[in-house]
């Protein structure tokens, strides 16, 4: 990787997370040495690996439903995880620092359930929760809810902002502990959408430790970046692999969060990414050889493509050519599950030909090729270097490691990776707190300050502290 952009903050530590994919072909289900995906001995060993190794979150993604291209379904695709805020709170009692995120999305969840069973984890764990806000890309997903309805991109979003908003004045209704009086009642923010806001909801879980749960959002269009910008303290995205592109992503982000009246650290930047480490740099290479090939099969290639092409492609030949002629659609639609709607096909199709026409690539070799670009692959004194480099150019506040065999897949990294970044001062050698909000160096939660700016606040009415909502909506 490149050395020469420049050290921007000297001492800055690497974070790390360990992320799930909800359904995903990243995870090797299908090798003799993988755990099981609904097992909780699976998770736990991961969740213990990680917080031996100082790590501050284990992170869930959400995937309710098989996800499919044409109704045809992916074929590594694994389900049958138990939910995550269910699985989070049985993992809170078997670790004691670790945060534990949750994915859960505002599109088909209500504000008060989401309020109070994300609260009551962050009660259960001792301050360690957050939530990841995510929209969901997919009509798939409303399917399964019965909800229909997918709404529009924007109209996501401002849900998104409506649904936050209206949870975060239920958990500063609660009255402080300590304060004598009732509890007051909010009501949620309104929003023209398909299922109503605005009813009239009663707080029922106190605050913890850290205040309310930390936010984190995984969204990367503009209105995704916005929304971050102006309402989480965690951006989680996929500009984890090529240093350029996430020095260009942070500068983009910290615009956003500096125009949303935040000081630019104040939202922290971890991408999902993979480790891959050998004892030489060519053991490391062929490692990550042999795990990208077990990850894209010959089906998992053509449906790649294919999505892409925006046709069924499942009767080409996977060690062929490219199809010779241009997709069939303009856009990567919403349906297609992809964090990359709306790019635009064709150029996609362009550079993937130029590649696999230089390169002489068959369709499944292209895809391994792409899919070699998602990671840190070296021996670990070459992993730390990269690692720490990512953080001290300013690309990055840490990572979110997707193992590729569960639940083995951090020892390398907890044992081998963590030790030399030690060596080289950059990775805590203990907990200091024993919330996330420490763990990850947040400040307190953004409406309290909000709050205190607009108006001081009075113990145990911090009921309708509107301004939060309004600009959150506004931002969307
Ligand atoms: C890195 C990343 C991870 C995501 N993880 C999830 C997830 O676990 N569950 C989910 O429903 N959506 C997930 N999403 C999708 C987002 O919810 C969002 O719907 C999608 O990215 C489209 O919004 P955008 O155009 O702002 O990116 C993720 C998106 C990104 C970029």
């Amino acid at each position: 990787m490149s050395t020469q952009h420049p050290i921007v903050r000297p001492g800055a530590q690497v974070h790390f997370g360990v992320f799930f994919q909800g359904v995903n072909h990243t995870t090797i289900w299908s090798d003799p040495e993988s755990g099981s995906q609904t097992e909780f001995a699976s998770f736990e060993r991961v969740a213990r690996t990680a917080e031996r190794g100082l790590f501050d979150a284990f992170f869930l993604g959400e995937g309710l439903r098989l996800r499919e291209s044409r109704g045809l379904l992916h074929d590594l695709d694994v389900v049958g995880r138990p939910d995550a805020i269910t699985q989070l709170a049985a993992l809170a009692a078997v670790t004691e620092r670790i945060g534990l995120v949750a994915t859960q999305n505002t599109t088909y969840n209500d504000p008060a359930d989401l309020a109070r069973r994300l609260q009551s984890l962050d009660v259960l764990s001792g301050g360690r929760a957050a939530w990841n806000v995510v929209t969901t890309d997919n009509a798939w997903t409303g399917a399964n809810f019965r909800r229909g309805g997918y709404l529009d991109h924007a109209d996501r979003y401002e849900r998104a902002a409506a649904v936050l908003a209206t949870a975060r004045r239920i958990w500063d209704a609660f009255p402080d502990a300590g304060t004598p009086g009732t509890v007051a009642r909010v009501t949620a923010s309104a929003a023209d959408l398909r299922t109503p806001l605005d009813a009239v909801i009663d707080p029922t879980t106190p605050r913890s430790p850290q205040g309310h749960p930390v936010i984190f959002q995984a969204g990367d269009s503009p209105a995704g970046r916005d929304f971050a910008a102006a309402n989480a303290d965690v951006i989680f995205s996929a500009h984890g692999s090529v240093l350029t592109d996430a020095l260009d992503f942070a500068a983009d982000v910290r615009r956003r969060v500096v125009a949303a009246g935040r000081p630019e650290d104040d939202l922290k930047i971890f991408p999902g990414t993979s480790i891959i480490v050998g004892d030489t740099p060519d053991e490391a290479e062929e490692r990550a050889r042999w795990v990208r090939t077990q990850q894209v099969t010959p089906a998992t290639a053509l449906s790649i493509v294919g999505n892409i092409w925006g046709e069924d492609l499942s009767a080409y030949d996977p060690d062929g050519p490219l199809p010779a002629h241009d997709p069939v659609v303009e856009e990567l639609g919403g349906e297609r599950g992809s964090a990359t709607t709306g790019a635009r096909t064709r150029e996609i199709a362009q550079r993937w030909r130029a590649i696999a026409e230089t390169e002489g690539l068959s369709i499944r070799q292209l895809v391994i090729r792409n899919s070699g670009e998602r990671g840190f692959v070296g021996t670990p004194g070459s992993v730390a270097e990269d690692l720490t480099r990512w953080v001290r150019t300013g690309a990055v506040d840490g990572f979110n490691i997707s193992p590729w065999i569960v639940p083995s897949g951090l020892d390398d990294i907890v044992d081998r990776v963590v030790p030399e970044l030690q060596e080289r001062g950059a990775y805590r050698t203990a907990y200091e707190g024993t919330t996330l909000r420490e763990h990850v160096g947040l400040r307190e939660p953004l409406p309290w300050r909000t709050e205190r700016r607009d108006e001081p606040r009075e113990s145990g009415a911090r009921a309708g502290a509107g301004q939060e909502g309004e600009a959150a909506e506004s931002a969307a």
